[in-house]
């Protein structure tokens, strides 16, 4: 197009010379003729119309020349730039660079008989504001025309519209409105109508024009075509702001700016087109503003004036306005194209090519995870002496938190090596975004913990706290203050660490001890883990309403702040009172990053790369892993997943963990340690053991696992009862466990066949473990509500002789292990016998079941409702360990 505009000006220019040339050759023949100041004769006179007309013959073959050169290069323009009623009828209709000129219209330009229609071409940028006179149709449909062919004539993507309207409420822009839903043309989504709005509006569009002026613009590029010209990868946006029915609505702050984008705005790609109400302009109030107007914009129609340029006269010839059909065909093609014009073409690794891999944690982390509007690689900083240590991430759903971390990791991971980083990524989604790192496990990840609770949130940042105080004493017996020192005196390879924390608010969403030690344990690590290389990284969708006391002191040690689309209180939240930028961003892919815990002037907007599906990132990690320096690393990643529950121990590994000692291997502690959970039996009087849960996976998996844990034992029990009162029969490995007691496991259903008395003869003669499955379906075992002593001669009922089991088992080496599933069908008929059992697992029950369970009394426990773990409780000490129970592999 620029090529064409100027060869197109040529060819004009061409034809002006033409005529001046025709003009000077007839004043020239005049000339000779006239040169003896005698009066010709008629032979002079036909040899000088001979000639004039022998030259006008010359100059209409010339004419004829230039006017078929430019509709060469007229059908060239309209190609890129078609008439608008021809919209669509030639593909492609977008633009892919910014024009020299606007076509809008033709003039017929003649000459005496001679004519020829060229399009009108406007320079573009435009070099003023432009006004036209609100009311007038003509005018009116001039600026419709000239807003479609800039919507048509620059790439799309690269214009934005701000439309007001106050008085008719958006009619003054109808054929406009089906592109209020593109985000990318309109950003406010709507014809602006209210004076606030407006002031919003305009206020925005001001201190874009001096964040340009101020930061973008120097002596290379002074206006928006040489800054474009330069910043070809990251061009400023050309942006209209369109106001009918001035000073409709216009509040004197918001006269105050347009005064500002009129003088300013067209040279940094921001053209106000005002259509004024001229009668109230005449108020007073309006004098300085309308001054300004006369120096700084010119009328709309003056750009399509007719124009005589000598003996050319030109008569313009407006621009048809396209059929209904054809204009609404055009919208959605430029809503398409913008959709995926705003799709950001930086792709991850491009962010790693300006490090070498391998390098170094000592100074701190310095993490690409962007590129600014300007085009600059951001980076996030932390652990430096003069950067910040942790770091909040926050955005509304679907703004690109998760693509985020993923290109966080990703970069992390591929500039730092698995002995310089411990990462460890704590997932509190419902999503599994975090499992590919688990899959094949990143080398730099110590913990990949996906679905998880806060209870073991909580574990994860005690084991931190641990580290932590390991290393203060490790830097304490070095004399060394810091990491840096640390590492610089000793030589030692001291990875730092980073924890993950993806919606860290689910920490405090459970009962308040798990809640208050979860804000005690991150604001040990958020204050002092700075010194010991351990950084925090908080990712949440909103910090409204996170249920910490102490949530504003953890929010402020949290320096560096990275906001991605919200509202504005959660702009406010997250960057700082008064900062409301990131509601204005577009997230995916804005994002703002502020290292002055929130002060406006620390804002830095940037761009996140599109992370890639999650087979690209797979790919990704395959080749991470395979590198050479990393094949082989040290395996180090823990997994965690709080949907799955632990496989059972194979027999070997039973044989060695029971074999010393009298005890049951239940399943894995909910630590970051995940070692096992042995709960020894202990002779002691009433340490039997009540399970209770309505899950029959855990069920299985429990039973299954006390019989392993009974086949293995050294001193075992000479005999296994298990008796069946559920009716169902168990699975998940009870066939298996039951089989390696052999001989000494015996199975009942019937009650009548129970050799209870049998076996309250042997206490203290021979040890028998007693196993009772569904205590609560078996009422014979329940004792009656009445207590009465039995009759002299009568034999003592089943329920008497189990509570006799209980009470004098344990101390001479008989157990009782009762299964309930209904705690409420037994709870209050065997509270008496209960109190012979100390020790106590519970697993899915509502929070009034598991508190009358763990403690006995009447109170509420949480957090054992979900199917992915289980409490121990030692009702004497009162120990609790939470606990993933083992099941069978097939059943997990
Ligand atoms: N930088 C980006 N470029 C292009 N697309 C992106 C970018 N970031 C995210 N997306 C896309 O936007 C959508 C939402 O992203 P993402 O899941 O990361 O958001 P989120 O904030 O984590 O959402 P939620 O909180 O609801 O889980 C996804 O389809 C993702 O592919």
């Amino acid at each position: 197009m620029n090529g064409r505009a100027k060869s197109f000006q040529d060819v004009t220019a061409k034809l002006h010379k033409t005529i001046v040339d025709y003009h000077e050759g007839l004043v020239r023949i005049d000339r000779d003729f006239n040169a003896t100041k005698k009066t010709l004769n008629e032979d002079q006179e036909r040899n000088r119309e001979i000639r004039k007309s022998n030259w006008k013959s010359g100059f209409v073959r010339e004419w004829e020349k230039i006017a078929t050169e430019i509709a060469n290069v007229s059908s060239q323009l309209r190609q890129r730039q078609p008439a608008l009623v021809d919209f669509g009828k030639d593909k492609p209709l977008m633009a892919s660079e910014i024009p020299a000129g606007l076509v809008l219209g033709s003039q017929q330009v003649s000459f005496d008989q001679l004519s020829c229609h060229v399009p009108k071409v406007i320079p573009f940028p435009f070099a003023s504001a432009l006004v036209l006179p609100q009311g007038n149709v003509e005018q009116k449909r001039l600026a419709h025309c000239l807003l479609l062919r800039l919507l048509s004539a620059l790439p799309p993507g690269q214009v934005e519209l701000t439309l007001i309207d106050p008085l008719q409420l958006g009619q003054s822009v109808e054929p406009f409105l089906p592109l209020l839903k593109v985000e990318q043309l309109v950003p406010q989504g709507h014809v602006l109508t209210r004076s606030d709005e407006i002031e919003g509006a305009l206020g925005k569009l001001t201190d874009e024009v001096e964040e340009i002026i101020q930061h973008r613009f120097n002596d290379k590029s002074s206006n928006w075509s040489g800054y474009n010209a330069i910043n070809a990868d990251a061009p400023l946006t050309y942006k209209v702001v369109v106001l009918f029915d001035v000073p409709e609505q216009i509040s004197d702050k918001s006269l105050w700016f347009l005064g500002r984008l009129c003088e300013n705005g067209p040279r940094c790609g921001v053209l106000p087109v005002i259509a004024i109400d001229g009668q109230r302009m005449d108020e007073r109030r309006y004098e300085k503003f309308g001054c300004v107007l006369e120096t700084s914009a010119m009328r709309l129609d003056t750009l399509f004036q007719r124009s005589e340029t000598g003996d050319l006269s030109c008569t313009y010839q407006p621009e048809q306005w396209p059929r209904q059909d054809v204009l609404d065909s055009f919208m959605a093609t430029l809503a398409e194209h913008c959709a995926a014009k705003r799709r950001f073409k930086k792709t991850m690794p491009d962010l790693w090519t300006n490090f070498t891999k391998g390098e170094t944690t000592l100074g701190g982390f310095d993490i690409p995870v962007g590129w600014t509007p300007a085009g600059e690689i951001t980076n996030l900083r932390l652990g430096a002496t003069d950067s910040e240590h942790h770091v909040l991430l926050a955005g509304k759903t679907g703004s690109g938190k998760s693509n985020l971390l993923h290109v966080l990791i990703h970069s992390l991971c591929e500039k730092y090596p698995p002995e310089e980083l411990d990462l460890y990524l704590l997932d509190y989604k419902e999503s599994t975004e975090f499992n590919i790192y688990a899959a094949s496990p990143l080398p730099h990840a110590r913990l990949v913990a996906t679905e998880s609770d806060p209870e073991y949130g909580v574990t994860v940042l005690r084991h931190l706290v641990d580290e932590l105080e390991k290393r203060a004493r490790i830097f304490k017996s070095s004399s060394a203050r810091d990491f840096a020192e640390y590492r610089n005196a000793s030589g030692v390879q001291l990875p730092r660490v980073l924890l993950v924390i993806d919606e860290f608010q689910v920490l405090f969403s459970e009962g308040r001890q798990v809640a208050e030690t979860a804000e005690q344990l991150l604001s040990q690590l958020l204050k002092q883990g700075r010194s010991f290389g351990i950084h925090i990284l908080l990712a949440t969708q909103t910090l409204k309403g996170i249920n910490a006391q102490s949530i504003g002191s953890i929010i402020t040690q949290l320096g560096c702040r990275i906001a991605l689309a919200c509202g504005q209180e959660d702009s406010a939240l997250i960057l700082g009172g008064g900062n409301w930028a990131a509601a204005e961003l577009r997230s995916p892919p804005e994002g703002i990053i502020n290292n002055a815990n929130g002060a406006k002037s620390g804002n830095v907007k940037f761009m996140i790369p599109f992370a890639g599906e999650s087979e690209h990132r797979r790919e990704l990690l395959t080749k991470l892993i395979e590198r050479k320096s990393l094949f082989g690393a040290t395996a180090k990643t823990k997994i965690f997943s709080g949907a799955s529950l632990p496989a059972m121990p194979s027999s070997s590994e039973y044989q060695i963990a029971c074999a010393q000692n009298q005890a049951l291997l239940l399943g894995e502690r909910l630590t970051f340690e995940a070692d096992v959970l042995t709960i020894p039996l202990t002779r002691r009087t009433a340490f039997n053991v009540l399970l209770s849960g309505y899950n029959d996976q855990i069920h299985d998996g429990l039973l299954a696992a006390i019989l392993s844990s009974m086949a293995y034992h050294a001193d075992g029990f000479d005999e296994v009862v298990y008796f069946n009162a559920r009716g169902v029969p168990p699975c998940g490995g009870f066939s298996t466990s039951s089989q390696a007691l052999g001989a000494r496991f015996r199975i009942f259903d019937d009650i009548s066949t129970l050799p209870l008395q049998a076996i309250s003869d042997d206490i203290g003669s021979r040890r028998i473990a007693l196993i009772i499955d569904g205590l609560d379906s078996e009422k014979v075992l329940h004792p009656t509500a009445a207590f009465r002593s039995p009759k002299p001669g009568e034999p003592p009922s089943p329920a008497d002789l189990l509570k006799c089991l209980a009470e004098e088992g344990p101390r001479k080496g008989t157990f009782v292990f009762a299964f309930v599933d209904r705690w409420q069908r037994c709870a209050s008929a065997c509270k008496d016998l209960f109190s012979f059992f100390e020790l106590r697992v519970a697993y899915c029950m509502n929070e009034d079941d598991a508190g009358s369970l763990v403690s006995g009394g009447i109170g509420k426990f949480k957090g054992i409702e979900k199917p992915n773990r289980a409490v121990f409780v030692n009702k004497m000490t009162n120990d609790r360990e939470w606990f993933c129970p083992y099941v069978q592999e097939s059943t997990r």
